[in-house]
Order: structure tokens, then C-alpha cells, then sequence
């Protein structure tokens, strides 16, 4: 054995001991804590007298009741704390460093090494044995080269002569190799280890093997909009991943995980990443997709994938209106039109109680308008409540001689009787019986409306929100700026209202309408979210982008993307970076590019990066393995009879394999074929399911951010991706291939594949 080697190893034995020792400290701590805990349960009742007869004992059993509860809290947490430390060093134990790096401050000081790994650990004498990957110090590990380098502290800049760097590969307490980084940032050996392992249906953790430019991202503090560029498979959701993690760690004490909220392109991806943080000793992050995050907010609609939807048939004028939808300047115009409502046109439903109008909408208009022109809408709005409120209290006042009043005073029954009167008031007169019955009923209605009217239920945002679009129509210039007339939008609203009459509504719909309803009542989004990440932000839209803004002041922004990768946007992805930086104006932006794609081997990454109309800036990254292949056959029977066929050959390499179709249908029908000839698969659907080990049959849309052993890009034929705005759908597709890619064609493969030189991929004609 190498004398390295053999050091290392001894370094590590000693440290795991050093963890053993504090195992065993933290079990007794945890009994300890726990029996503390139950004794204090047990004598909870025996360590005061209950005596509640007069004032003075009260105040003390309750005093003494709380101190009680004080003590079991204090027991309760350090209970927790333990466990949670005895869980830490148990996740850490088998391996509980990576890294190491040598460096002195200055000549005198003298070398000082330091060992890195997932968490801090520091022996019984407070000795830091090791350091957390989030230290500041462990930045010089990802960052730097040999020599003088510096990294961030909280007090400034430190500046250090870096001597060693290296690397370990340890797994159960064995330290298997180790290397030694000169001028690269982390060796690609570990690296190519690493990019080597077979997919996962839960996305890994990068921690070891963090590149340079990744790093950058990750400890980013300063900016308030990170914008991440990069290609298929370059890290930017591992890079994301870490980099919650980091800004826990860096902010701990005052930042949560559930001040961070994730934006994914659907559920299935939501599951992917799940578990990323807690690997790394934390909590999850809030999740959202961009409908589960305003279907909250609209209860009883159902918020329609836009491809199911007329929106999504692609048809000249459909396409027309999404990008209408999807501009800032439909988000500016819904603000010119609620300024309007600050004059004239808010709609509004009167209040109605049995049956009965109590406050017209002719009155509550009254009282809308009658504040003078400087009020906001949001103070119009409160104004407006506290008036209608008083309205509706003084109406109701005036029925406790009603029937319907006296019918419930009449036929109340002991138990409703107790209710209301539960002290068992008497009373002087029946007259004073029946008004304090009547007047309890009448308050028991009242705040029934109170709560509507405060929830703003006299406001008719859906019939605010046709009125807005019915505006828009008037408006020819602005449509002329998306190329479309009055007629075509008009075609658009007959959809939209067919879609509102079955209570549906598609994202394009949904954020717009929230939108109105925020503007109408003044709210300003949730305050409490400290950052926000939005993972494919090429798929969301400017317009989309601007409402997540608002919908979050306080927040900073992190936006990963692949302006390659856009699957439903119609214009140019080049100026999605231009908008995005005009929302953002006057505030602290950095633009990251990660150039490097890390998920495929060399031969698939080259093959893919032809399918682009502009991939110079791509790069692969050098690991090898086979040429992707094309598979030429006559009819699909022949292209399903070759699916069968790389399936089995690949179920022996215990490889996860997912055969991608262009869409949901042909998903389905390919399924159907395989059930039919007895081959296990599972057919992804809908973003609700859940992935597994085994061939997958997967629809374009459902496999963003995913990625597979092997991918089998089904039917990429002259007839089935012709248009170039497919392009990039195609792109995606076959760059979700780790290992292997096969494409398959019927007739002629796509005119999308022609830039793609013969001599990156085998032909076979089937
Ligand atoms: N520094 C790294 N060390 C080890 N593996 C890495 C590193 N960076 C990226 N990878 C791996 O590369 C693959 C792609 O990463 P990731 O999914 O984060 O990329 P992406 O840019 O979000 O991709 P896409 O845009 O295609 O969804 C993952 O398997 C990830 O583990």
C-alpha cells in the first residue's frame, strides 16, 4: 500500500472512531433526554395541587402548570437535538470526508490542512476534524488552483497560498484511492466516476465532485437575479440543488427551507428532485409547478395542461394568442385596464340574502365611485367593504320581527336553545327572550356575509376578467402588434368562455385572472418567500415571469434554463434573456453560462448538439461510450419490432431505459404493443405518476429535467418531426440519453437530423 494511502486510511480510522465516541455520547444524551421527559410527564399532576376555588391558587397552578410545560420543552428539545446530531453522524460515518486541501495564510502561520465532507464534525475537545462543504474555507476545494487563491468570509476576502488538493474515493470506512488536482478544479477521474453510474429515478446529490463554474452559482450571495444558461445536462438543477442547500447552511437561524420555493416544469419532475435536499441533512424546499401554485388560488377550477387545450392545437391564430398571452405588454395592459376601474366599469354582485337583495350593485357602485379619484383601488376597496358592511348590519337589524326570523326563534331546539344561551339567562319578558334569541340569530347570519363581504365576494372578477378581454379586443393597435384581428380574437374568446363554462381554465387564463384579482384588491404577494427558483424558465413566458416577480417582492431569483430546450414558446428563445433582464431593471443581475454537458457521453452529446441550428458553444464533456444509432425501418411494426429488441438486449445491462414519443397518443398506442407481446413497462401519462426502474414509455413533455440509462427516441421520421419549430423538442429528447441513445425512423429520419454528419452515429436499415 501507497505510504499516502496508508496515512489517509489511518486518518480516516481515527476520525470514525472520533464519530463512534460522539454516537455514544448522543444515544446516552438522547435516553437521558427521553427519560427526563417522561419522568416530568409522569409527575406532571403530582408536583402541584390542583386547586381552583379561589383567585390567588388559579394563578399559581396555571404559573406552576407553565413552568411545568417549560421544563418538558427544554427536555423535548434537547431530545430532538440529539436525535437530530445522532442522525447526522450516522449519515455521515462510512464516508465522512471527500476532500482534503493543505494551505498556509501566510509563512508563519505555517501549513494547515483541513479535511472536507457533508457535514462539520468536530471531536469531543471541540476540535473540527472535519469541515462542511458549505464552509467558506471549502470554497478554495471547488474554486481554486495551486497557488494563492482567496475565498469569501463573512468579514471579507482571505487570501491563502493553496499546496495540496486532493481527493478521495471512500466508501464504508475504506478509503479506495485517492487523487491528487493540480491545475484542473476536480479532477475528471472522479468526475468520470461519477457521470459513470447508472441513473436513478431520485436525482443525485453533486456535492464531491462540484465544478468550478457550478460553484459560482452555488455560493452566490450578492445577486438578486441569478440568471443560469445552460445546455442539456450541464448541472444547472444540480447546481440549484446544491445551492439551497448552501444558502440553509450560510443563513442558518434565519432562513428556512420553507422560505425557498422551487418552480418545476410538473409533478413527475417534483418527485425527481425530492429528495436532493434531504440527502444533504435538509429540509425540503416549497415545491410548486406553475399550476399547483395558482390553482390554489382559483378553488373549483381545474387548471387544463395548455397542450390540451385549443391553445395548444397550434394552429396559426392559437399560436398568435399565446404569444399575446405570454408578452409583458399583456401584463401592462391589464394594469392600464384595472387603473381604469379606478374611474369607471368594476363589476360587481349585489349582496343577497334569502333571497332577498340587501345591498344592490347599484349601491355598492355608488359607494365605489364616490371617493375621489386619488384613491387607490385597494383603499376604494376597504372603504367600499366598511360602508356595504354597515349596510348589511343595519338591514338585518331591521328583520328581528321577520318570519323567517321568528319561524327559527319558534322552532329552536333544546340543544340549539343551549347554544345560544349557555349560561341559562333568564328573562324578564318573553319580549326580551325572543330579542336576545333574534338578535344572536341575526348576528350568527351577519357574520356569515361579513366573511364573504371582506373576502371580497360583492367584487364579479370573473365577469371583471371577460370584460378585460372583451377590452382588449377593442383595442386594434394592440392586437395588430401580435398580428392578429378582431375576428381571430374573438375565435379566442368563443374557446375561452367553452373552457370557463366547464370550469377550466388553462395557465394562459389562470395567472392573468389572479392577476386582476390582485390588482383589483391591492395584494402583494407572499412577502414571507426569501428566494425563488424556477427551473426550464425557457418555457415560461415574459408575461409569466413578470406576475412570479410581483408575486414575490422580497424574493431573490434564481432562473435556470436552456434557451434550446423551449417546448411551448413561439418566439425566439434568444430574447427571453432581454426581457427577462428589463423585468428585472435596476437590480443586481449576473448571467451564468455553463457551457459543459455532463449527462451524455461524448458520441451523444455530438450527435445532439447537430440537431441545434446554433450548438458552437455546447460542449462535451470526454467520456466515452458507443456511437448513438439510427434505425431505419419500413413501418412501425418493424420500428416496434426493434423497441422489443434493444429492450431485451438492455434489460441484461440492468439499464433504465425510456422510449420517448413525440406525443401522449403514440405513447399510449406503443404500450399497448408491448403489453400485447408481454414486455414490462410502465407508461408515464400524467406528471401525478411516479417513475420507476424499469422501460418507461414516456411522452416529450413529461421528460423534461429527467434522464435515462438509455433513451429511444421513437419515430423521429420525415412525417412525425417536420416543423423546425421541433427542433428543440427533438433536441430534448434525445439529450435526456445518459449512456445510450437510439433514434428510430420510418422511411426517411427527420429533415430535423440532417446537419448531423454521418460519421457520429451508426445507420441500420431495418
Ligand atoms: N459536477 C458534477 N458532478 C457530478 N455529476 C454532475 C455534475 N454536474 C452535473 N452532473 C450530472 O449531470 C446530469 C445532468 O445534470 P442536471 O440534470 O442538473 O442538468 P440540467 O442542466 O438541469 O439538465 P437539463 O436542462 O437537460 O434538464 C446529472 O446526472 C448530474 O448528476
Amino acid at each position: 500500500m501507497d505510504q499516502i494511502l496508508n496515512d489517509e486510511q489511518k486518518y480516516l480510522t481515527f476520525v470514525i472512531s472520533e464519530i463512534e465516541k460522539k454516537v455514544k455520547i448522543f444515544k446516552q444524551k438522547e435516553a437521558q433526554a427521553r427519560s427526563d421527559g417522561k419522568k416530568v410527564m409522569d409527575t406532571f399532576f403530582d408536583d402541584f395541587s390542583v386547586n381552583m376555588s379561589d383567585y390567588s391558587e388559579q394563578l399559581e397552578t396555571s404559573a406552576s402548570i407553565h413552568q411545568q410545560q417549560q421544563i418538558l420543552l427544554e427536555k423535548n428539545n434537547a431530545y430532538e437535538r440529539s436525535a437530530r446530531e445522532l442522525a447526522t453522524l450516522n449519515r455521515v460515518k462510512g464516508r465522512p470526508f471527500f476532500g482534503r486541501i493543505d494551505f498556509e495564510e501566510t509563512a508563519k502561520t505555517g501549513r494547515e490542512k483541513i479535511y472536507i465532507g457533508m457535514s462539520s464534525f468536530v471531536d469531543t475537545k471541540n476540535k473540527y476534524l472535519i469541515y462542511d462543504w458549505r464552509a467558506p474555507v471549502s470554497s478554495i476545494y471547488y474554486d481554486g488552483r495551486l497557488g494563492e487563491v482567496s475565498y469569501d468570509t463573512p468579514d471579507g476576502k482571505q487570501v491563502v497560498d493553496l499546496k495540496l488538493k486532493r481527493q478521495f474515493l471512500i466508501s464504508d470506512g475504506q478509503v479506495h484511492s485517492y487523487f491528487d488536482t493540480k491545475n484542473e478544479t476536480i479532477g475528471d477521474q472522479m468526475l468520470l466516476e461519477a457521470l459513470q453510474e447508472k441513473s436513478s429515478t431520485q436525482m443525485k446529490t453533486i456535492v464531491t465532485t462540484i465544478q468550478r463554474e457550478q460553484n459560482a452559482i452555488i455560493r452566490d450571495t450578492k445577486t438578486d437575479l441569478l440568471f443560469v444558461q445552460g445546455s442539456a445536462g450541464s448541472g444547472k438543477t444540480s447546481a440549484v440543488m446544491q445551492r439551497m442547500a448552501f444558502l440553509l447552511y450560510r443563513y442558518r437561524g434565519n432562513l428556512n427551507s420553507t422560505e425557498i420555493l422551487m418552480f418545476s416544469p410538473n409533478q413527475l419532475f417534483n418527485d425527481y428532485i425530492a429528495n436532493v435536499l434531504p440527502e444533504m441533512g435538509e429540509n425540503n424546499m416549497v415545491r410548486f409547478t406553475l399550476e399547483t401554485f395558482v390553482g390554489r388560488r382559483i378553488p373549483g377550477f381545474e387548471i387544463i395542461n395548455v397542450l390540451d387545450s385549443w391553445e395548444g392545437q397550434f394552429n396559426e391564430v392559437s399560436r398568435k394568442v399565446v404569444h399575446l398571452l405570454g408578452s409583458d405588454d399583456f401584463y401592462t395592459a391589464m394594469e392600464t385596464y384595472a387603473e381604469k376601474l379606478n374611474r369607471a366599469g368594476v363589476k360587481l354582485r349585489p349582496i343577497v340574502f334569502r333571497g332577498q337583495e340587501l345591498v344592490s350593485t347599484e349601491k355598492i357602485s355608488q359607494i365605489f365611485y364616490q371617493f375621489n379619484q386619488n384613491y387607490k383601488l385597494l383603499n376604494r376597496l376597504d372603504e367600499t367593504k366598511k360602508r356595504v358592511l354597515n349596510l348589511v348590519k343595519s338591514n338585518l337589524g331591521r328583520q328581528k320581527r321577520s318570519d323567517w326570523v321568528s319561524n327559527i326563534v319558534e322552532s329552536m331546539s333544546e340543544e340549539q336553545i343551549r347554544e345560544l344561551n349557555p349560561r341559562n339567562r333568564e328573562f324578564a319578558s318573553s319580549k326580551d327572550e325572543y330579542n336576545f334569541y333574534a338578535n344572536k340569530i341575526i348576528d350568527h347570519e351577519y357574520k356569515i356575509l361579513a366573511r364573504k363581504i371582506v373576502h371580497n365576494y360583492f367584487l364579479n372578477i370573473m365577469a371583471q376578467y371577460r370584460d378585460f378581454l372583451l377590452y382588449l379586443g377593442q383595442n386594434k393597435e394592440f392586437l395588430a402588434q401580435f398580428n392578429l384581428s378582431k375576428s381571430e380574437w374573438k375565435e379566442y374568446l368563443l374557446q375561452v368562455g367553452e373552457l370557463l363554462s366547464h370550469k377550466q381554465m388553462t395557465i394562459n387564463e389562470a395567472l392573468p385572472f389572479v392577476q386582476l384579482f390582485d390588482l383589483l384588491t391591492g395584494r402583494h404577494g407572499e412577502r414571507d418567500i426569501r428566494y425563488v427558483f424556477i427551473d426550464e424558465i425557457q418555457d415560461y413566458t415574459p408575461y409569466q415571469i413578470r406576475y412570479l416577480k410581483h408575486a414575490f417582492p422580497r424574493a431573490r431569483f434564481t432562473l435556470l434554463g436552456d434557451l434550446n430546450q423551449e417546448i411551448f414558446s413561439f418566439d425566439e428563445g434568444k430574447y427571453l434573456i432581454d426581457e427577462v433582464k428589463q423585468i428585472f431593471k435596476n437590480q443586481e443581475t449576473k448571467v451564468v453560462y455553463l457551457p459543459t454537458s455532463y449527462r451524455s457521453t461524448k458520441q451523444i452529446t455530438n450527435f445532439t448538439k447537430e440537431i441545434l441550428s446554433d450548438s458552437e458553444h455546447i460542449k462535451a464533456f470526454d467520456r466515452n461510450g458507443l456511437k448513438p444509432r439510427v434505425f431505419i425501418g419500413q413501418n412501425h411494426k418493424q420500428l416496434d419490432q426493434k423497441v422489443v429488441e434493444i429492450l431485451q438486449n438492455e434489460h441484461q445491462q440492468d439499464f433504465t431505459t425510456a422510449v420517448i414519443t413525440k406525443t401522449p397518443e403514440a405513447a399510449e398506442k406503443l404500450a399497448a404493443t408491448l403489453t400485447d407481446l408481454e414486455i414490462d413497462h410502465l407508461l408515464i401519462k400524467s406528471a401525478r405518476q411516479h417513475l420507476a426502474k424499469k422501460v418507461m414509455i414516456i411522452p416529450a413533455y413529461l421528460a423534461k429535467g429527467l434522464e435515462f440509462d438509455a433513451v429511444i427516441a421513437y419515430d423521429v421520421s420525415k412525417d412525425n418531426f417536420t416543423e423546425q419549430y421541433e427542433r428543440k423538442l427533438l433536441y430534448t429528447v434525445c439529450s435526456r440519453a445518459m449512456h445510450e441513445l437510439s433514434v428510430l425512423a420510418v422511411k426517411e429520419m427527420s429533415p430535423l437530423l440532417e446537419k448531423v454528419p454521418e460519421s457520429l452515429y451508426e445507420l441500420e436499415k431495418l
